[in-house]
This record gives C-alpha cells, sequence and structure tokens, in this order.
C-alpha cells in the first residue's frame, strides 16, 4: 500500500534519511521504532509531503506521492495525526472534527456517528475549545479528526506521548479496533514496548536514517531491543 524506494532526506546540509526503504502492507499495523533523533518523525513527515525530500520515491496504492502538495494527502486517503497533536485550540470540539470533513470525497457534511463511537468522551465536548481539553482528550480529538476525512491508512506519530495511562489504553483499544475490525492500515511511531507489543503486528526498526531491521512484532527479540533500542 505504501512504498518507499531509497528516500533521502536533508536538513541544510546534514542528511538525515539514508536510502530508506520501506513496505507497508494493506490491513497491517506496524510500528516504526527506534532511539531519539534516528529520523522517525522526518519519516513521516517526509511521507505527508511536509517536507522536501532530495532523492527516492514515495509510493500510495501505486502512485508516486513524492511529488504531490502536502493536500494531497488527506483526499487520497492518508489520515495523519502528527506529535504534538496539533489541534486548534480556539476551535472548538465540533470545529476541529469538521476540518477534517473538508477533506473527504463523499460530500459528507456530518460527523460520522462511528468517531462519537470510539471517543465517546468527544460527544461530550462537542462545544469545549480544544485548548481547554487535556492533553490525553486532545489527542482523541486529533485521532478523531483524521478518523473523520475517511482514511485508507491511518499514520500516528508518537500518539502516546506525556499521556495518562487509562487513555493510552483506551487509544490502544481504538487503533486494535480500527485495524482489526475495519481492516485500516495504521502506522505508528511507538517508543513505549508494551504499548507496541499490544497493537503492532509489524514492527521497523530505524537507526541512523535507515530502517535497518523488519518483522512480525513477535520475532522482536532482546538482542534486536538491546542493539536497536536500548538507552
Ligand atoms: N527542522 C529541523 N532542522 C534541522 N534538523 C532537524 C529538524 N528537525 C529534526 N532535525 C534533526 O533530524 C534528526 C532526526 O529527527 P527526528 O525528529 O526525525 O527523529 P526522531 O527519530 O523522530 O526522534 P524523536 O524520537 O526524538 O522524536 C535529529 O538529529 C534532529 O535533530
Amino acid at each position: 500500500m505504501i512504498r518507499i524506494k531509497n528516500l533521502n532526506q536533508h536538513y541544510g546540509g546534514t542528511q538525515i534519511l539514508w536510502d530508506l526503504n520501506l513496505d507497508i502492507a494493506e490491513g497491517s499495523c506496524t510500528c516504526i521504532m527506534g532511539r531519539n533523533g534516528v529520523g522517525k518523525t522526518t519519516l513521516l513527515k517526509a511521507i505527508m509531503g511536509l517536507l522536501p525530500t532530495t532523492s527516492g520515491e514515495i509510493e500510495f496504492q501505486g502512485k508516486a506521492l513524492q511529488n504531490r502538495s502536502a493536500e494531497f494527502r488527506a483526499p487520497a486517503g492518508i489520515g495523519y495525526v502528527p506529535q504534538g497533536r496539533e489541534i486548534f485550540p480556539l476551535l472548538t470540539v465540533e470545529e476541529n472534527l469538521r476540518l477534517g470533513l473538508q477533506a473527504r470525497n463523499d460530500g459528507l457534511k456530518t460527523i460520522p456517528e462511528k468517531v462519537y463511537q470510539l471517543f465517546p468522551v468527544l460527544k461530550e465536548m462537542l462545544n469545549r475549545r480544544g485548548g481547554d481539553l487535556s492533553g490525553g482528550q486532545q489527542q482523541q480529538l486529533a485521532i478523531g479528526r483524521a478518523l473523520v476525512t475517511d482514511p485508507r491508512v491511518l499514520i500516528l506519530d508518537e500518539p502516546n506521548e506525556g499521556i495518562q495511562p487509562n487513555i493510552v489504553s483506551q487509544i490502544g483499544d481504538v487503533i486494535l479496533k480500527l485495524n482489526e475490525q475495519d481492516g485500516l492500515t495504521v502506522i505508528l511511531i511507538e517508543q513505549k514496548l508494551g504499548f507496541a507489543r499490544r497493537v503492532g503486528k509489524e514492527f521497523r526498526l530505524m537507526e541512523k536514517g535507515s530502517i535497518v531491521a523488519a518483522d512480525r512484532m513477535e520475532n522482536l527479540n532482546d538482542q534486536l531491543i538491546r542493539q536497536y533500542l536500548a538507552v
């Protein structure tokens, strides 16, 4: 579904991604893991068209993405939950969710009930300003907004960073439900091993801007953890 070939990316004179290759199968749930600074967020931003790349190919459903604008991603079916959530603090919960409707191709004018079933707290807080929600609620809003776009693939950048454990567990339930029941393809950056093992079916390990190991989650063994994840 997503195929990246020999992707290179620089920030100014510093090369961050080095001949990176990544294949994501339809219906999979893949955790991208690696130590701080190895380029995980940069990779997701490159997929989302938020950063210029130097060379290489990024394909989504067989079509080249690398020369398309960032605005093309959501209508094409790529939902994105950025690091830090990036909800609009002065807009209400409902207004934040409605922004996702603009990216749909079917002209739907109402927020799908499914979003409220997954995150009941959003329905309770529809008229509350985004900025007044707790961090965990804001994260649920950011995921809800991405789901309103009706994505084929959902990409999440550290959805559990700085979030209290009970909401982490709810977010895990939602990701599992979306992937296992609805067949939604999921890619997430995840630092917490327990969460990655709970929701991920596949892992990709990054080091120095490349993917250095790729396998089923049950094969993430102690040796790989020591080599690429332990600090
Ligand atoms: N805007 C920028 N300008 C220059 N360098 C940057 C910029 N953003 C990130 N970098 C550098 O690129 C490298 C990769 O950063 P990136 O955020 O992709 O890593 P990461 O694996 O997601 O790390 P973390 O787990 O800390 O979020 C780091 O060395 C970082 O300092």
